[in-house]
């Protein structure tokens, strides 16, 4: 497709059309991934059992016949410990003061916390900006706990934001697809009245790269249950097409940089003589050629990058 005709059209959407940006949060595990996906309908986000994964900035699009949705999933809010985790709560505030709504996910399985509290404190400071609340993973209690949880979110909401409270409050399971669309349907009754941002069709503005990455990443945690999810970070240094194929043959090599913080953790990847990172590669190569939707080869370097995570200059070139 040429850059022309992916321009924006000029007119032809529908008079009372609204289009904007729409943004959750939530502590570590809240279920934001989960519900991104659930509302673009197709996988764009990892996600994972184990807290903090998300670390990019992930677009999706829900396209609608009287709207377009723009979800920008963010980092769980947390409270910063080292550097990494500053960057990502400055990314989380100016990604918030630039969304027309927030989703604030609540799990109802898990009594409110102060991490919950933390976050409403930060809510709060936005001006006017509507906050939704989202008590996600509706499907996991009954219907007396959920009612209780919706109290006790009620309460929050007056709390932190006077008596008004929150814009609305929502059970949701996104496993369960219970009111994905009801979620859907109140964010876009706070966008502006606009034209599409984005042509139909466009699930996410990701470049593909980092979702290469994501999905790299995602296979490199899987069944790893130690400090691995703070410690790793995948860099795709260059995808490009083997020459001298055939059309219908076509073949990209993707060469990939995972970087640790100590050597223990890169002997936990790499696995016995190599045999947990053939793993990641295998189960990685398969997400990355549906999304290509060409095959792959994947060549996969495990480095040490000593302190990382709090090394500025570390972490420019990793993209954070
Ligand atoms: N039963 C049930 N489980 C859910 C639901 N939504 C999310 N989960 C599970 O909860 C866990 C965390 O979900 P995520 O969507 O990764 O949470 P997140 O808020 O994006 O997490 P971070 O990236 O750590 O901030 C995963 O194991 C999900 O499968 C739901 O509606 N019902």
């Amino acid at each position: 497709m040429s850059d022309n005709e992916k321009m924006m059209p000029t007119s032809g959407w529908p008079e009372n059309f609204r289009s904007g940006f729409t943004s959750f949060v939530g502590r570590p595990n809240a279920g934001k991934s989960t519900l991104t996906n659930a509302l673009v309908g197709q996988k764009v986000a990892i996600t994972s059992a184990k807290p903090q994964t998300t670390r990019h900035t992930i677009r999706g699009i829900v396209h609608r016949e009287d709207a377009q949705l723009i979800l920008v999933d963010t980092p769980g809010l947390h409270r910063p410990r080292t550097l990494l985790g500053q960057r990502l709560n400055d990314l989380v505030a100016q990604t918030l003061s630039e969304v027309d709504a927030i989703g604030f996910c609540l799990p109802a399985n898990e009594k409110i916390g102060p991490g919950d509290r933390f976050i409403a404190t930060q809510l709060a400071q936005l001006q006017r900006k509507p906050i939704i609340a989202l008590v996600t993973k509706a499907d996991l209690v009954d219907r007396e706990q959920l009612a209780a949880q919706l109290m006790s979110v009620a309460e929050l909401g007056v709390e932190q934001f006077g008596e008004d409270g929150f814009a609305a409050i929502i059970p949701v399971s996104a496993v369960k697809e219970f009111q994905v669309q009801e979620v859907a349907n109140v964010l876009v009754e706070h966008l502006p009245k606009g034209p599409p941002l984005y042509p139909d069709g466009e699930l996410t503005d990701e470049p593909e790269l980092k979702m290469v990455a994501e999905l790299i990443r995602e296979a490199a945690l899987e069944g790893v249950h130690d400090e691995l999810p703070h410690s790793l970070a995948v860099v795709v240094e260059e995808m490009i097409p083997r020459e001298g194929r055939s059309e219908d043959k076509q073949l990209i090599d993707i060469h990939v940089s995972l970087f640790v913080e100590r050597s223990s953790q890169k002997a936990i990847i790499i696995g016995k003589g190599g045999s947990r990172l053939r793993e990641v590669g295998s189960n990685a190569r398969q997400g990355i050629e549906k999304l290509l939707g060409t095959k792959v080869f994947l060549d996969l370097h495990v480095k040490v990058a000593k302190d990382w995570q709090r090394d500025p200059k570390q972490l420019g070139r990793l993209g954070f």
